[in-house]
């Protein structure tokens, strides 16, 4: 299972597991874009928009009635939303899509990953370095938006913390990691990192690249690495934000997060 399996990333990542003969599910936003390339992989194609908690709720029961056993999800869709907006759920929609909508999919699917001792891999960012998380403002309601990069990176950050969380709660192997910088339509609506990314177009690698990770992530049997481990490209342990290693902001954050998307009234 790929979210944000439409393009970039995920399309040559569910591209690559079906060549090695795995049954994709090809989870995108854009209903044509995801039809192509759930028909190229002869897959079958899942649309919902991570902007409605409805539609993530609605997936996760089209995924459960489709799929009886799930050996990965992986949770790569995101982005940037370069200007400030709220969600249909009235969130700030950087953070729903990049960790709320994720962290809802994955526990209204966790039954069934544990029963088929399922790997969760999420994409997360080098970003991650740069975020913070105020566990009473998740939103950053008041704070200076900069075409949503603060908002990315504070999003990115409660990624790895979901996921070494995730590892500890649950029986599932969960992997997080940063692609490296992968010539994508990554950003592109906003026009600061569009900047940012200019400055480091020498470094930019193809989607191909980008998209190693995730493929060794989700399918290399024993990777030598404690579940709720962050990789930078194929190398375990990357740089984090120290926060991203404090045990107790990881158990508040899915606590919060738990009650944000409703799972829990607290
Ligand atoms: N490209 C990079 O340099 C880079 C670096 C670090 C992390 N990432 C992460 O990699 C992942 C894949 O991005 P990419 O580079 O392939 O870019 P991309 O824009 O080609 O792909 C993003 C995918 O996420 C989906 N998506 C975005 N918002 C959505 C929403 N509201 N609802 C449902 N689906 C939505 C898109 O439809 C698309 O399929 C993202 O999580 C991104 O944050 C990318």
């Amino acid at each position: 299972m790929i979210t944000g399996a439409s393009s970039g990333i995920g399309r040559v990542a569910a591209m690559q597991l079906a060549e090695r003969g795995w049954d994709v599910a090809v989870v995108g936003r854009n209903p044509g874009r995801t039809r192509d390339v759930a028909a190229a992989v002869s897959g079958t194609a899942f649309v919902a928009d991570y902007n409605s908690l409805a539609e993530v709720r609605a997936l996760a029961t089209a995924l459960l009635e489709r799929y009886p056993r799930i050996d990965v999800l992986a949770n790569n869709a995101g982005g940037l939303v370069g200007r400030r907006g709220r969600s249909v759920d009235g969130h700030e929609q950087t953070l729903q899509h990049n960790h709320l909508a994720p962290f809802l999919l994955t526990n209204l699917l966790l039954p069934r990953l544990v029963a088929s001792d399922a790997r969760v891999v999420n994409t997360a960012s080098l970003a991650n370095r740069g975020g913070t998380i105020r566990l009473d403002n998740l939103d950053g309601t008041g704070r200076a938006y900069l075409g949503g990069f603060p908002a990315y990176c504070n999003a990115k950050l409660a990624t790895v913390l979901f996921t070494r969380e995730l590892a500890k709660r649950s029986p599932v192997t969960a992997y997080s990691f940063h692609p490296g910088f992968v010539s994508t339509s990554f950003g592109h609506n906003s026009a600061f990192v569009r900047w940012g990314l200019s400055l480091l177009a020498s470094r930019q690698i193809s989607a191909e690249q980008g998209a190693q990770p995730l493929v060794q992530l989700a399918s290399v049997d024993s990777l030598g690495a404690a579940s709720g481990t962050y990789f930078d490209g194929l190398y375990p342990n990357g740089a984090t934000a120290r926060r991203a290693q404090d045990d107790n902001l990881a158990a508040q954050l899915w606590d919060t997060t738990a009650r944000l998307v409703g799972l829990t009234d607290g």
